[in-house]
C-alpha cells in the first residue's frame, strides 16, 4: 500500500447549498435516502452487467451481484454495499462533490422555479446521492473501481463544506457506503424499520438485496418478463401482495411498448367496485416505477381519474428516477404515459367484451360508473369509451344488453339519428307514451335508465357521426303512417287544438295533431333546448327555489277515442270538456315525469268521477 495521503476538498457551491437545505430544510420524507442509494447500486451493478458482455477483459461478476445491507445499533451505522463498477478518483470528485449530474441540476432548477420555498420540496424530490444526509452526519464512501489498478479509496463528508478523499487498503470491486445517523436518524438501525422501507420502495429491484444476510426483495418484477414467462398463479400471487388485493381480478393487461416512451406495465382489474361497496371514492391503485425502483405509489396523471379503479404497476425507463410529484402531472412524459395506456386499456376492455359478452356484462354491471365519468371528462377518450357503454333497448329482451356498435349496425335505411330514452327502468319506460310510435316504425330507442345517463349522453353528443336524439324533445321528426280506424278531419284537429291552446294558455307552448301516437290519446314533448326532466329533478334537489316554468309541446293523436269524444264534447258539454283538457295536460306531464304539484290533479279526477257517476 503506498503512503496515505488525505486530499481535502471544497464541495461546489451549488452542492452546499443543496446540502444545506438537505439537512435544515423541514422535510417529511427521510425515507427515501435508502431507495436514492439502493437504486445507485441497482445501476451500478447494471453497467456491470453490461460490461460482462462488451469488455473482454471483464471477468464474469456471477453470484456476487447483490446488495448487503448491515445495521449497527451501538455504533449507530447503516453500510451498504454493492458489487457495482465503483468509483475512480476522478469519478468520486466529479459524482459526489459537483453537480454535473441530472437529478440535482432538475432539484436546483425546481427549487429556483419555487421561489426560494424549499420547505417540503426535498421531501418529494429526489436529491440522490446527497440524501444520505438527511439521516446522517457523517457519510463514508469505500470504493474501488473495475479498471485496471483501481486505487482503493475512502471519501468522507459530514455533509457541510467539503469531504476528503484517501487511499485505503485492500477493497473488493464495488462500493461500500457508511451511514452514520444522526441523532434524528437512529432508528433506522433497526432491522424492521429498513426491512419496511425496502419492500415498500425496493421490493423488485433485479439484483438480490441481503438484510444482515436474508434475501428481503423476493418478488420479482413480472412486468418486465415476456408474457410467456408468466404463469397464472405468478399473476395472481403477483396481483394479491403488490396490489394488496384479495380478489380475483377480472381482465388483466400486461403491455410492453418501446415507442413512443418506454412502457411495462401489468394492470390488473378488480373483480369488485369498491366505490359501489360504498367505500367512498378510491384513490388511484397503479403504482409508477422507473427500472423495478418504485418513483411513486399514488402518481397524479398517469392515468386518467376515472381509471382509478384499475391496480398494478407501470415502469417507464424514460422517466427519471427523481421527478418530483408536483411536477409529474405536467410532465410530457407522464402525459404520453397516460395517454398510450388509457387508450390501450380501453383497447383491452373492448376485446374481453367481445371475447365474452356474458363476462363483460358481469364487469359492466359493477363498474359502468366510471365509463360514464369518462365519458363526460376525458375528452380525448370519449368516443373510444361509448364503444364499452351497455344498455337495453326496445329490441333487446329484457335483461339483455347491446351497445351502440350494434344499435348503428341495426340502423334503418335512411334513419339519421340515434332515438333514447332516460328513465327509472324498463317498464316505466315502456309504459309511457313515447316508444311507440318509434316500435311502430322499427326503429330501435335506447334505454338509459342510470341516473346519470342523461349529463352521459349531454357530453357524448353523437356516435360514430350520428347524433343522439331524446325521444321525449320535440324535434325529432317521424314519417307520417297511416294506420287504420277513422282519423278526426283536418278542420276538427285544428279546431280540437285551438280549444286545448286556449284552454291550457300559458301551460303549453304549441298544440298539434301528430302521427306519431299509436295507443295513447296524447304526448308532451320538451322542447327541444329546453331541460329534460332528470335534469330538473336534479336542479330542483340541489336548490330549493330552483322554478321553472315548464312548458311543453302537446302532440294529440286524432285517432284516439277520448281525443274524438274531446273534439265534440267541447261544444255538447263545455264544462266536462274544459276538465278533460285540463287532465289530459297533467296526464301527458305525468308520462313526461314532468308534474310538480298533483292537487288540483286529484281534485279534477274528483270530479270527473262525480261525474261519470252522475
Ligand atoms: N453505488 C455507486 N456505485 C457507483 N457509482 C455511484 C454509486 N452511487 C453513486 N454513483 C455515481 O454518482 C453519481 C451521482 O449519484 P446521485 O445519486 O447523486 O445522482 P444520479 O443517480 O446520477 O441522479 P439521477 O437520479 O438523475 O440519475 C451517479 O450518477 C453515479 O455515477
Amino acid at each position: 500500500m503506498s503512503e496515505t495521503t488525505t486530499e481535502k476538498h471544497v464541495f461546489q457551491a451549488e452542492i452546499q447549498q443543496l446540502l444545506e437545505l438537505v439537512v435544515h430544510s423541514l422535510y417529511t420524507d427521510k425515507d427515501i435516502f435508502l431507495r436514492e442509494l439502493i437504486s445507485n447500486a441497482s445501476d451500478s451493478m447494471e453497467k456491470v452487467r453490461h460490461l460482462e458482455g462488451t469488455e473482454k477483459n471483464f471477468k464474469d461478476a456471477g453470484d456476487e451481484l447483490q446488495i448487503t445491507l448491515e445495521m449497527d445499533k451501538e455504533a449507530k451505522t447503516i453500510t451498504l454495499t454493492d458489487r457495482g463498477v465503483g468509483m475512480t478518483r476522478e469519478e468520486l470528485v466529479e459524482n459526489l462533490g459537483t453537480i454535473a449530474h441530472s437529478g440535482t441540476k432538475a432539484f436546483l432548477q425546481q427549487m429556483k422555479e419555487s421561489g426560494g420555498s424549499p420547505a417540503g420540496l426535498i421531501g418529494q424530490f429526489g436529491v440522490g446521492f446527497y440524501s444520505a444526509f438527511m439521516v446522517a452526519d457523517k457519510v463514508e464512501v469505500y470504493s474501488r473501481s473495475w479498471k485496471e489498478n483501481g486505487e482503493n479509496l475512502r471519501w468522507e463528508s459530514d455533509g457541510k463544506t467539503g469531504y476528503e478523499i484517501e487511499e485505503v487498503g485492500e477493497l473488493p470491486r464495488g462500493v461500500k457506503i457508511v451511514l452514520h445517523l444522526n441523532e434524528s436518524s437512529v432508528d433506522f438501525a433497526e432491522e424492521f424499520r429498513v426491512k419496511s422501507l425496502i419492500e415498500r420502495y425496493s421490493n423488485f429491484v433485479g439484483f438480490p438485496i441481503l438484510l444482515d444476510g436474508k434475501r428481503i426483495n423476493e418478488v420479482e418484477a413480472l412486468w418486465l418478463k415476456n408474457k410467456s414467462e408468466v404463469s397464472e398463479e405468478q399473476y395472481k400471487a403477483f396481483y394479491q401482495f403488490a396490489c394488496k388485493s384479495f380478489d380475483e381480478p377480472v381482465y388483466r393487461m400486461h403491455f410492453s411498448a418501446d415507442a413512443p416512451i418506454s412502457i411495462n406495465s401489468l394492470i390488473f382489474v378488480p373483480g369488485e367496485n369498491p366505490e359501489k361497496m360504498g367505500f367512498g371514492k378510491v384513490d388511484g391503485g397503479v403504482s409508477l416505477y422507473c427500472k423495478k425502483v418504485l418513483i411513486d405509489p399514488e402518481p397524479k396523471g398517469l392515468l386518467p381519474e376515472w381509471l382509478r379503479f384499475v391496480k398494478g404497476v407501470v415502469d417507464s425507463a424514460d422517466l427519471p428516477l427523481n421527478i418530483s410529484r408536483e411536477t409529474m402531472q405536467d410532465s410530457a412524459l407522464v402525459k404520453k404515459l397516460n395517454n398510450v395506456l388509457s387508450k390501450r386499456i380501453i383497447k383491452m376492455f373492448e376485446k374481453e367484451a367481445s371475447a365474452d359478452p356474458a363476462k363483460y356484462r358481469d364487469f359492466y354491471k359493477k363498474f359502468e360508473r366510471f365509463f360514464k365519468e369518462g365519458i363526460a371528462t376525458d375528452f380525448a377518450n370519449k368516443d373510444a369509451l361509448a364503444k364499452l357503454l351497455r344498455f337495453e333497448t326496445s329490441m333487446t329482451d329484457a335483461g339483455e344488453v347491446c351497445s351502440l356498435v350494434d344499435y348503428v349496425g341495426r340502423m334503418k335505411d335512411g334513419q339519421e339519428k340515434i332515438y333514447f330514452l332516460v328513465g327509472q327502468n324498463r317498464d316505466q319506460i315502456e309504459s309511457g307514451p313515447y316508444v311507440e310510435a318509434f316500435k311502430a316504425r322499427g326503429l330501435e330507442v335506447i334505454y338509459f335508465t342510470d341516473a346519470v345517463d342523461e349529463y352521459v349522453v349531454d357530453a357524448l353528443g353523437e356516435f360514430d357521426g350520428k347524433k343522439l336524439a331524446s325521444i321525449r324533445h320535440a324535434g325529432v321528426e317521424l314519417d307520417d303512417m297511416e294506420k287504420d280506424g277513422d282519423a278526426l278531419s283536418e278542420e276538427e284537429v285544428t279546431g280540437l287544438c285551438e280549444f286545448l291552446a286556449s284552454e291550457l294558455g300559458e301551460k303549453v307552448s304549441k298544440v298539434s295533431g301528430g302521427k306519431r301516437l299509436v295507443e295513447s290519446p296524447i304526448i308532451a314533448l320538451v322542447p327541444e333546448d329546453g331541460m329534460s326532466p332528470q335534469i330538473r329533478q336534479m336542479m330542483k334537489a340541489m336548490d330549493e327555489n330552483f322554478k321553472d316554468e315548464v312548458k311543453v309541446e302537446l302532440e294529440i293523436n286524432p285517432r284516439h277515442p277520448l281525443i274524438k269524444k274531446l273534439a265534440q264534447s267541447k261544444s255538447s258539454s263545455p264544462e266536462t270538456a274544459k276538465l278533460v283538457a285540463a287532465q289530459l295536460l297533467d296526464n301527458a306531464l305525468i308520462s313526461a315525469g314532468l308534474l310538480d304539484d298533483a292537487r288540483d290533479t286529484i281534485q279534477r279526477m274528483n270530479s270527473l268521477m262525480e261525474k261519470a257517476m252522475a
